[in-house]
């Protein structure tokens, strides 16, 4: 076999490597010490190939934020092993993360939440502007830079939060129930940028969320997690159509409503196993 072989074999079977993937072998979390331990997740053995959406859905208190806060590097594994990109993943250099409220900074604009965000992500000063602009645009906040965050609706301060999430190009995007505070329409509009974009950026995704709609229309795939402490109980592709296409064609599709009744029965299964 020559070299080039070689290295093309090694490629194709480890895709952990890429940046962006994520890899969960044989991953426990607990909690507290001594007699106070809760054991929150796990085991779960898991693999995100980069470019993969990954919805993580269940009961409430099954693990599903734990899970997401050992990928971040937020909290290290009681047992097994987190990798992103093949190595540990550091708290902030790992992942741009979005959060169930929009944890911005309430007496600066808009434009200077997203500074701060460029600021901590390194990119030279002169690039600020056209950085600026192009993560407003992604999220449909032209025009709102000189707005204080308290002048702007829930729905556009957690588009901020998004925009910040993705200013330092962190090749993984988790997000953590980021609509659930938003009304229907606002978090179906949402729904939609997070599609669109991700789509647009090819970045790898982990979203949690308790709603069956929401996994199916977002993810590429979905793992249902049991109750606490989450196993995988279902790992569901999801082959929906994407990229530029009528969002509402995709809700009212009879793949999309068999998928979600689908996904609807196995959380409510999970949950009471
Ligand atoms: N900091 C903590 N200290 C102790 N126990 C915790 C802590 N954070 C979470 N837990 C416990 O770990 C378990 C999993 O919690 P986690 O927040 O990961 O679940 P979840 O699926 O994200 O829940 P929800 O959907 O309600 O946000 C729960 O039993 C919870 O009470």
């Amino acid at each position: 076999m020559s070299s080039s072989e070689a290295t093309t074999t090694v490629d194709s079977t480890d895709d952990t490597r890429h940046a962006g993937s994520v890899r969960l072998d044989h991953v426990t979390h607990q909690y507290g010490r001594g007699g106070e331990t809760v054991t929150a997740v796990g085991p779960v053995d898991l693999t995100v190939p980069a470019g993969e959406f990954l919805v993580l859905v269940g009961a409430s208190g099954c693990g599903k934020s734990t899970l997401l806060r050992l990928i971040a590097g937020f909290e290290q594994p009681t047992h097994g092993s987190v990798r992103v990109s093949g190595t540990l993943p550091r708290p902030g250099e790992a992942a741009g993360v979005v959060f169930q409220t929009p944890r911005l900074f309430p007496w600066r604009t808009v434009r200077g939440n997203i500074d701060l965000a460029l600021r901590y992500a390194g990119i030279d000063r002169a690039q600020w502007p056209e950085r600026r602009a192009e993560l407003l645009a992604r999220v449909g906040l032209e025009g709102t830079e000189k707005r204080r965050v308290w002048e702007i609706s829930g729905g556009q301060q957690q588009r901020v939060a998004i925009a910040r999430a993705l200013a330092a190009e962190h090749p993984l995007f988790l997000l953590d129930e980021p609509f659930a505070a938003l009304d229907a329409l606002t978090r179906e509009r949402l729904q939609e940028d997070v599609r669109r974009v991700t789509a647009q950026t090819g970045r790898t995704t982990v979203f949690v969320t308790h709603s069956a709609d929401e996994a199916v229309f977002l993810g590429t795939r979905i793992v249902v997690l049991t109750r606490s402490p989450g196993t995988v109980a279902l790992d569901l592709p999801i082959n929906l159509p994407r990229g530029d296409i009528d969002a509402e064609e995709v809700r009212e599709s009879r793949e999309f409503n068999e998928l979600r009744v689908q996904v609807a029965h196995a959380v409510k299964t999970a949950a009471a196993a």
